[in-house]
């Protein structure tokens, strides 16, 4: 005889039906790869493709942060969303439209609609010196071409006040005349004026000293709620992204290895790239059961060298290493946290080989 209720729903149907409807994705990057040099006699990618096989999911209203050293792909993700460079491979999809397959006149389209928009590292090289602020914030409207010229110069006055600047005083002064963090203001006004539904940050802060680093970060904070507006953040570091972000996906050398909520990522890397990323920024690093430390994720140094080229991205750098990781690992969801994804062979495991903590070299 069954011991179960009939009426009775099994735990995680029920918890799933107690919870909110999750919105359906605003981006969904599936297999992305970019290469900015032309492909090989018999390979679809360039040598060296600055992005692989990259997936990503934005929803409505979200912020997600991107994380990854010096010339890990994350500009170039953004910058294929945008449609500022063609894939190689690959889906991007914007609001349920394939726009990775545009052709180039209807990428262009696309772009100029203004309904994804990216916000470039330095705002005193990305804005152009000989315009006025109006001219600047004004810019993408005139190319968008939707709104009357009245339109167009209360939107400029709006979108200033959004992004705390006060229009009259601001109007007629160049970059040059602007402080660093009112050009990078600026720079936000600009990008939300076409009123994107979705915004990409490359570096927002990086240029920014301390206190103007968390007004900026505030201030995407309240745009996200205003407008809307989901926004992706590209940082080098993950302390920048720690009290802002939803998700974070981490890259290295071109590839997505592992993305998920912020939280639970920083209190439990599943990779361990991610895990030294948190180690080397102790004061973001949540977790509390085994203190991770740079020395204990890098490789004996007597082990024979790993070549860079060979299978997993971060193999050679990999204290955990062995035969499999010669073949790249796919990006797939975590057993027990499917809302996460690791793209390691070992991504449950590797923890337990971790050697015991060196007592010595952690107090020198
Ligand atoms: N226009 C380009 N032409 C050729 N190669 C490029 C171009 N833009 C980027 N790359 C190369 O593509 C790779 C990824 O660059 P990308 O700018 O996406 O990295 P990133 O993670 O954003 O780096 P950073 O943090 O320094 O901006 C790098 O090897 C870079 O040199």
């Amino acid at each position: 005889m069954s011991t179960t209720h009939p009426t009775r729903a099994p735990h995680d149907v029920r918890l799933a039906a107690s919870l909110p409807p999750t919105p359906a994705p605003l981006l969904r990057v599936r297999g992305l790869s970019v290469s900015y040099t032309p492909p090989r006699k018999g390979t679809h990618l360039g040598t060296g493709a600055a992005l692989r096989d990259a997936d990503l999911e934005v929803r409505p209203g979200e912020i997600v942060g991107i994380v990854g050293e010096t010339g890990s792909g994350k500009t170039t993700l953004a910058r294929a969303t945008v449609g500022l460079v063609a894939p190689a491979a690959g889906e991007i999809e914007f609001a349920g439209e394939d726009i990775g397959g545009l052709r180039r006149r209807a990428r262009r389209a696309f772009r100029r609609s203004g309904q994804v928009q990216l916000v470039f590292q330095d705002p005193l090289r990305s804005l152009d010196p000989d315009l006025t602020v109006t001219e600047l914030v004004r810019e993408p409207l005139d190319i968008a071409g939707t709104l009357s010229r009245a339109e167009r110069g209360q939107r400029v006055a709006e979108s200033l006040r959004l992004v705390g600047l006060d229009p009259e005083a601001v109007a007629d002064r160049r970059p040059r005349q602007l402080s660093g963090g009112q050009r990078q203001r600026v720079s936000l006004a600009r990008a939300i004026s076409t009123r994107p539904r979705l915004l990409f940050c490359d570096e927002p802060v990086s240029a920014l000293d301390v206190s103007n680093r968390n007004l900026i970060l505030n201030l995407l904070d309240q745009l996200r709620t205003e407008l809307d507006l989901a926004v992706v953040i590209i940082a080098h570091d993950l302390s920048s992204l720690a009290g802002i972000a939803d998700r974070v996906a981490v890259f290295y050398r071109g590839r997505i290895v592992e993305q998920g909520p912020i939280r639970a990522v920083l209190e439990e890397p599943a990779h361990p790239y991610t895990a030294l990323l948190t180690a080397s920024a102790p004061t973001i690093a949540l977790g509390h059961e085994d203190r991770l430390t740079p020395d204990r994720l890098r490789p004996d140094p007597d082990r024979p060298a790993w070549p860079a080229d060979l299978g997993c991205v971060f193999a050679h750098r990999c204290p955990f290493a062995h035969d499999a990781c010669a073949e790249q690992p796919r990006s797939a969801p975590l057993p027990h946290a499917p809302q996460r994804q690791s793209a390691c062979h070992d991504a449950v495991v590797w923890r337990e080989r971790l050697d015991p903590p060196h007592p010595q070299k952690e107090s020198a």
